[in-house]
């Protein structure tokens, strides 16, 4: 199968429970649900005036929204380019796409796999993928998060600004239906000062994890 690809990039993980896992990023483009405050917005469109050679989405750190049609086959051949054993799957929205083969493959080769999610789509990978789940809730797009996405997750990464957020997060735990153990984080949006001392309070109010995007603090991808 053919995915749309914005970026290949290797550096940590800087957000959730993997934070400071050595990790290869893979960013697929195109994503419809419309968070206002979204750091990825050059990746929303798939314009066919954007589409690139498969080099010039390696390696490249402008906010840029060309993207590459590349098959898995030529995806696993990038990724073994690289050290990192551990690849995490976002965009844009990767769920948008069957990530089936893709995420099978990686593990074919003795990679871990990660995805990044709304949780708005239906998500499809290889069964011991790692779901981090990033609800949205009241976004332009208008998709609702789903009840399956939070049952597969592994963790709950919310990210919130005001105490409107933790009720809403709040909501969506009472949703699940799963035994599935799961880890909640709380993401601060954009390095506010005030969503990060809410996020602090609430954290340690619920037991909740803090999730900081370590790399903005580091200036590294
Ligand atoms: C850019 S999204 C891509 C994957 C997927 N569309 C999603 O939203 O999970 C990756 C992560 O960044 C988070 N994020 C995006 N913009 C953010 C911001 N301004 N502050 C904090 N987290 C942000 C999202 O909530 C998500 O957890
Ligand atoms: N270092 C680093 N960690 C990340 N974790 C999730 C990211 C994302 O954009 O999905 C991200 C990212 O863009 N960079
Ligand atoms: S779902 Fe993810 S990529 Fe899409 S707009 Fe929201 S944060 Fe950005
Ligand atoms: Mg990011």
């Amino acid at each position: 199968m053919n995915y749309p690809v914005n970026e290949i990039f290797e550096t940590i993980q800087g957000e959730g429970c993997m934070t400071g896992v050595p990790s290869i990023f893979i960013r697929l483009q195109g994503c419809p649900v419309g968070c206002s405050w979204c750091d990825t917005k050059h990746t929303w469109t798939v314009e066919d005036q954007h589409k690139v050679d498969a080099s010039q989405v390696i390696d490249v750190s402008n906010e840029s929204n060309n993207w590459a049609e590349l098959s898995s086959e030529k995806i696993i051949e990038i990724v073994k380019q690289y050290q990192a054993k551990h690849i995490v799957i976002t965009g844009g929205e990767p769920c948008l796409y069957d990530l089936t083969e893709l995420t099978t493959q990686l593990d074919g080769i003795g990679c871990s796999t990660q995805i990044e999610t709304s949780g708005t789509f239906e998500i499809k990978t290889y069964d011991k993928t790692y779901v981090t789940v990033s609800p949205k809730v009241g976004m332009k797009g208008g998709y609702q998060v789903l009840t399956s996405a939070l049952n597969r997750a592994d963790e709950i990464k919310h990210p919130i600004a005001t105490e409107q957020h933790i009720d809403d997060l709040k909501a969506l735990l009472l949703q699940r239906n799963s035994d599935k153990v799961m880890t909640v984080c709380l993401q601060p949006i954009s390095q506010k000062k005030r969503a990060t001392e809410l996020a602090i309070e609430t954290c340690i109010a619920n037991n909740w994890r803090l999730s900081v995007q370590v790399h903005k603090y580091l200036s590294i991808d």
